[in-house]
């Protein structure tokens, strides 16, 4: 019975260690499928979207557009862009205008919906929704092969982009991997219609394993995709492995062996008695038989000489079988003394047999809290209450012991232990343990659990540990009478972050933020992560609201001091909602949604602060100077300066511009990261006198500079949402120029694609007015929002600056580069100039280049730099090009 428990436990061990890798791999491998998805999807939206604005544009155009996208997408076969036929209604054909194919088909001219019933209906569908449509797998038999359509309407047209999907499920899901070293096979059912007879869309020829799968499901485009993995039985290998297969082998030896002893003591014993009994006969009659005892005595002598040897013979087989066994044998006697202690229990308790054998019992080794937790479960104590925990289980079931090593060190053991008998009264002789190291189980164990309840990122609790924990908190409260906190905490405009550093840069300020709320709680309470930048903690055991109060202090003042991310010092502030038990809630739910709540007044009440569920009241009076507050006071005293940052022209290396950046420089805490206080200057409207300051020194320093004829560009300037929104705007654009005296045309007002898309109609009269003041208009971070393409033809726009988040991956991540290429021939195509922002490569330059970008910005170049550096560089450069040294984008 021990050694098919231990030979299930060893099982059960492996099938657990790989079922988790396999999970992990194959969740990994489906990712990136629903990503390069996910990546069709919005290029698709981006192509239509330029279609929607600036027509169908040329054959030419439309294949240089396409291009940039096949190229990164081999599994796109064709994109078309068709026509739809209406002299009937619906519509029933939809003959191809432009086409960009790898094969001779589709044509111009070919009917999108000619691939039968389903395409037709997927090109009706994408009409009718203004969604993208696709199409079910379209058969073998279709022109162009295996595959699936995309349909989407594109202004007055049809765009359908040609998916093969085996090199789509192959191209990703394997990703570049070679076929000998894939460990799992892929299966995809589209389960759209009826899940009970979904057709098989892909299956991987490489053989599968059906004893475990693993499942996700993907949507998109109106279809949902159920992905099976199953792992390859070369790789996830689930026959138990050759050494579980050895010690089971191993242990029914011994088994065998201990029944060969056995029976073979019991012989012995018999012919003794028989001995004995024969022997007292014999004395009877001394005289008379004295020689034939003889004889009988030397035979009696022969025969133990014989037994002996026998004996030594299966001791010298019971020591071979202890020696090789691959798990720890202990043989007690009824005391508990170790009898035996074979080699790889000295290994695994990392101690010598000698120092074992006659003087310690197995209690030793067993972890003091494990041992008094048996001790309390039994009610014996010592030996007799580890039998107790052994006895009390089925008896092919093993116990799961914490031992500890003679070093110290943690063995978690499955340990079966049963009586040895004597063969003859049955009496128990001692007690034979059997104890196999389950560390790696426990370690699968572990990290499922762990992958179960905690956030990957931050390591926290996630939603999931919280509800636990703060139920059981709350029962314990409701028991003891006493009072527990809940702490509802977002970060404010965390958003900002993501957006302007990219989201490694978010991940990491999650990650450091994480790390600073465990010093402000104690060990009892829980910091949970909701997901996003919204964190729950759970005080249990409360004195007070104060003690409440105290804590969302705490995290308030250790979020104050920046964060040193990848470079970047990033200052983020919480805004902390507080609800008590039982004042304001006795469910969980009831809780965080009323601390929830408090957290929005919070938002309110200026963010980086905390607000009690219902009491506002108590904490209007903020006991620390908020960000708003110091940045008045930051414009008081003048504590802002300018750095510029100049434009290059990719072809020629000329610096054709240069932006302006605002700076703070606080003297009490330091510099502060424009992404931390211009939000906020912007909510509290104080950009508007910072934002008029920066445009009148801005324009003064170009004006200087151009006057010493150190530089003649145009000077860029960021306008932020609430500038815009003042009607005096204009007035005070005029009023900069005209005192500074710097022409219209040497001024670029650059506006967000957001604040566009915030209100068309008001940014289109603004732009109308600068553009008669005669300033240049450009257009920031673009890329964001692809939606804005399509209101671009309609503003005076001369320029367009591609967000620095896609250029920071175009040498690594082909989505992104797909989509700088395709902007960049977008807007050559309506005529608007593109500067890549945040280049720091060559690599990058040289990509931009080929791709023909205008212009760039960025490290590579130079740092924005204060005034005074900057005009040391611009006169460094007037002197290089006297001398005839050519220019800085060249060198
Ligand atoms: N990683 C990387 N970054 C580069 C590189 N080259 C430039 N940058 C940074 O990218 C930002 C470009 O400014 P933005 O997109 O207009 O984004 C600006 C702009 O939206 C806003 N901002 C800055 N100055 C002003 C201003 O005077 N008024 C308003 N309303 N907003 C401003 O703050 C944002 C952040 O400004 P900064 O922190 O100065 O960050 C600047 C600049 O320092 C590069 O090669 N790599």
């Amino acid at each position: 019975a021990a050694t098919e428990a231990v030979y299930k436990n060893a099982l059960d061990a492996q099938r657990d260690r790989v079922y988790a890798e396999f999970q992990l791999a194959a969740g990994q491998h489906i990712g990136t499928l629903r990503k390069r998805v996910e990546a069709v999807l919005d290029l698709q939206h981006l192509l239509g979207d330029h279609v929607d604005v600036a027509g169908a544009g040329s054959a030419k155009d439309f294949e240089q557009i396409s291009g940039s996208l096949m190229r990164v997408h081999t599994f796109i076969k064709a994109i078309a862009l068709a026509d739809v036929d209406n002299s009937v209604t619906p519509p029933l054909r939809f003959p191809a205008r432009h086409v960009a194919t790898r094969a001779a088909w589709p044509r111009p001219g070919t009917d999108l919906a000619m691939e039968g019933l389903q395409a037709q209906e997927a090109v009706q569908a994408a009409l009718r929704t203004g969604a993208i449509i696709a199409t079910p797998l379209l058969s073998p038999e279709a022109e162009n092969g295996e595959g699936i359509r995309l349909f989407s309407r594109a202004g007055q047209h049809v765009l359908g982009i040609y998916m093969h999907l085996s090199e789509l499920a192959q191209s990703t899901l394997w990703a570049g991997m070679d076929p000998d070293a894939r460990n799992m096979a892929f299966t995809i059912l589209d389960t759209t219609t009826d899940p009970r007879s979904a057709p098989e869309v892909y299956r991987d020829t490489i053989g599968d394993n059906f004893e475990t799968a693993y499942v996700e499901v993907i949507e998109f485009a109106a279809r949902r995709w159920l992905i099976i993995a199953t792992p390859t039985p070369k790789h996830f290998e689930l026959a138990p492995a050759a050494s579980i297969e050895r010690q089971r082998a191993t242990g029914w030896a011994i088994t065998l062996l201990a029944a060969l002893l056995v029976a073979f003591l019991q012989t012995r014993n018999a012919v003794i008695r028989d001995r004995v009994r024969s022997s007292t006969a014999e004395l009877a009659e001394t005289n008379r038989i004295l020689a034939d005892t003889n004889a009988t005595l030397q035979a009696e002598v022969a025969q133990r000489t014989a037994s002996e040897a026998a004996l030594r013979t299966s001791t010298t087989l019971q020591q071979a079988i202890l020696h090789s066994a691959d798990y720890a044998i202990v043989l007690t006697d009824t005391d508990g003394i170790v009898r035996v202690f074979n080699p790889a229990a000295e290994s695994m308790l990392g101690c010598a047999a000698d120092l074992v054998v006659d003087k310690r019992t197995p209690i030793d080794f067993i972890n003091t809290a494990a041992m008094a937790r048996m001790e309390r479960a039994t009610g014996k104590r010592g030996f007799a209450a580890v039998l107790e925990t052994a006895r009390g289980l089925a008896t092919s079931e093993p116990v799961e012991l914490e031992l500890t090593g003679a070093d110290g060190r943690n063995v978690p053991a499955a340990v079966s232990i049963s009586p040895l008998l004597d063969a003859q009264d049955g009496r128990i002789t001692g007690y034979l343990a059997i104890a196999s190291d389950i560390t790696h189980r426990k370690a699968a164990e572990t990290r499922i659990l762990h992958l179960a309840h905690f956030d990957p990122l931050t390591e926290l609790p996630n939603r999931s540990l919280l509800g636990v924990r703060l139920e059981s908190a709350l029962e314990a409260a409701g028991r003891f009478e006493q009072s527990l906190g809940v702490l509802f905490l977002d970060l404010d405009r965390f958003k900002n972050v993501n957006d302007s550093l990219g989201h490694q840069a978010g991940d990491a300020l999650l990650k450091a933020v994480s790390g600073r709320f465990q010093h402000c709680v104690r060990e009892q309470d829980t910091v949970a992560r909701m997901g996003g930048d919204e964190f729950i903690v759970v005080l249990p055991e409360l004195e007070s609201r104060q003690h409440a109060a105290e804590v969302a202090e705490r995290i308030v003042e250790a979020l104050s001091a920046p964060f040193d991310i990848k470079g970047h010092r990033l200052t983020v502030t919480p805004s902390i909602g507080i609800a008590i038990y039982p004042d304001d809630g006795s469910t969980a739910d009831t809780l965080i949604q009323h601390a929830d709540a408090a957290m929005y007044h919070a938002k309110d009440a200026g963010r980086n602060n905390y607000q009690f569920y219902e009491s506002r009241l108590s904490t209007l009076v903020s006991t620390r100077l908020t960000l708003e507050n110091r940045l008045r006071r930051a414009l008081e005293r003048q504590e802002f300066e300018l750095y510029y940052q100049p434009q290059v022209d990719i072809a020629s290396g000329d610096f054709i511009g240069l932006e302006a950046m605002l700076r703070w420089n606080d003297p009490d805490e330091g510099p502060v990261e424009p992404d931390v206080f211009i939000p906020v200057a912007e909510d509290s409207g104080l950009i508007v006198p910072i934002g008029a300051w920066v445009l009148r020194t801005a324009c003064a320093q170009a004006e200087a500079w151009r006057s010493k004829h150190l530089i003649d560009v145009p000077m860029a300037v960021n306008l932020s949402a609430r500038q815009f929104d003042e009607a005096s705007l204009l007035d005070i654009v005029a009023d900069v120029l005209e005192d500074t005296g710097l022409p219209a045309d040497r001024l670029e007002l650059e506006l967000t694609e957001s604040l566009i898309m915030r209100n068309p109609e008001l940014t289109a009269d603004v732009l109308d007015g600068a553009k008669r003041l005669g300033v240049m208009i450009g257009v920031d971070d673009f890329g964001t929002g692809y939606s804005s393409l399509a209101y671009l033809k309609r503003f005076p726009i001369d320029r367009l600056k591609i967000d620095r988040s896609f250029i920071a991956d175009i040498e690594t991540e082909p989505d992104d580069a797909a989509i700088a290429e395709t902007i960049i021939a977008m807007a050559h195509t309506l005529r608007i100039q593109v500067l890549a922002e945040g280049v720091e490569t060559v690599g990058q330059l040289r990509m931009l280049r080929g791709w023909a970008c205008d212009a760039y910005q960025g490290y590579l170049c130079s740092r924005p730099l204060p005034a005074d550096d900057m005009n040391a560089l611009l006169k460094g450069l007037r002197a290089a090009r006297l001398c005839g040294l050519p220019d800085v984008g060249h060198t």
